[in-house]
């Protein structure tokens, strides 16, 4: 039996009980912490947790004690929303954005996910494997313990089972939970420029049963936009997923509000993501059943659009997360705690809504909070210690300087 003793944390932050699945509205200024703690992980999970007035009293003797030297303990970052599968940056449309260019005009121009999937077409699985994996081991030293991850640059058979292969051996081989979003429906391919029917028919025909076959997705995605996926065409494509048992994590009002939210909602999507665009209407039908507004403000940030209303939802009590949108373009960066800023600075949510966001109700997000997302008895222990901080709000407040010491993965020091 493995057990690792964690002692003299500063603060061991995010003690939700494990019945506690996700929060919403008021609930996520809710964060309950232990001063001056212990935490015990044994065979990777974590067995108990108190105060250091009061030891346990069966330590396991085989146990490795670490001294946390009052550094805060915190429940991995639980990232639900990326696309770390792909085969090359895109620096020239940064600069181009720079130059005053907009994501549309970037995409109208053939920039954009067609030049992923032009790029993607043509990478072998290793390569794609290979790239992806040193992007999730920068992530994990970042502090991210959970993390789901979209094909979508593949927009060929293909090419996204590909990217959907690349993302099984990346559950295959890595110690973090990972689940796999289909999203072909991310832009229709050139040749189907002028057949839109002929795409969606090629997904829910051909695509969505191989897929099946393989059990190669978790989730159902598609880019519901002006000029991308409209809304029937969603509604379709939804409709179809749950015939294979995929349930829906969407792409909607990224760039306008184009009726993605009342769609996801209609289909029960776990999350609807972006919402950068929102009116009275898109938080009225997400106050009904339990969708997830996920917003990423690092994308808000890099592709200088409208910050989400994290105020409005989170005042509609509706349970709100955050992720990164880990992509090569509208957001090439994979640093959770940076998103916990941004949440805080430019979304205006308080510290402890920010890491509720981060770390619960991301894990919701990927149906992994009886797994992973606080810190509670049998949850697995995927951890991160901080240097000493003089406070909760320390961690995003230092913005874009990593607090972060130790990476705990599966109760060991990794
Ligand atoms: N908006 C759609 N998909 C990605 C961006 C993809 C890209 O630009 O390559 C996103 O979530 O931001
Ligand atoms: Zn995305």
């Amino acid at each position: 039996m493995s057990a690792l003793f964690i002692t003299n944390i500063g603060s061991l932050v995010g003690l939700h009980p494990q019945e506690t699945l996700m929060l919403r509205g008021n609930q996520m200024q809710g964060l309950p912490t232990l001063e001056n703690a212990w935490v015990l992980c044994e065979d990777g999970k974590i067995s108990d947790f108190g105060k250091m007035d009061q030891l346990p009293v069966d330590l396991p003797n085989t146990a490795f004690t670490h001294d946390a030297k009052g550094g805060f303990v915190f429940p991995s970052w639980c990232d639900s929303h990326t696309h770390i599968v792909f085969a090359a940056s895109r620096e020239e449309e940064f600069v181009m954005k720079i130059d005053g260019k907009s994501y549309e005009d970037i995409a109208a121009a053939g920039g954009g996910i067609l030049n992923s999937a032009r790029k993607l077409q043509l990478a072998s699985e290793e390569q794609l494997y290979n790239s992806a994996a040193i992007r999730l081991t920068d992530m994990i030293k970042q502090g991210t313990g959970a993390v789901e991850i979209k094909s979508g640059y593949g927009l060929t058979t293909d090419s996204e089972l590909k990217m959907l292969r690349v993302i099984r051996k990346l559950k295959d081989n890595f110690q973090i939970p990972v689940k796999a979003s289909f999203l072909a429906a991310h832009a229709y391919p050139p040749e189907y420029k002028n057949n839109h029917e002929g795409y969606i028919k090629l997904i829910i025909d051909e695509m969505l049963p191989k897929i099946a076959d393989e059990g190669l997705a978790d989730y159902m995605d598609a880019f519901c936009e002006q000029g991308f996926f409209s809304v029937d065409d969603t509604d379709r494509l939804l409709q179809a997923g749950a015939k294979y048992g995929l349930k829906p994590k969407i792409h909607a009002n990224q760039l306008s509000v184009s009726g993605g939210v009342q769609v996801g909602v209609k289909h029960q999507a776990i999350s609807v993501d972006h919402l950068e665009a929102t009116d009275d209407a898109v938080i009225e039908s997400l106050k009904s059943g339990d969708t997830i507004a996920t917003l990423l403000p690092s994308c808000s940030f890099y592709i200088n659009i409208p910050f989400a209303n994290a105020r409005g939802l989170i005042n509609a009590n509706i349970p709100v997360a955050v992720a990164t949108d880990y992509n090569p373009g509208s957001t090439p960066s994979g640093n959770m705690n940076l998103v916990v800023s941004l949440a805080c600075i430019k979304l205006r949510m308080r510290p402890e809504e920010a890491i509720n966001a981060a770390t619960i109700n991301g894990a919701a997000a990927m149906e992994l909070s009886r797994e992973v997302g606080s810190i509670a008895k049998g949850k697995k222990a995927n951890l991160f210690i901080t240097r000493p901080m003089s406070s909760l709000a320390f961690l995003p407040y230092s913005f874009g300087q990593s607090q972060i010491d130790t990476i705990v993965l599966n109760g060991k020091i990794s």
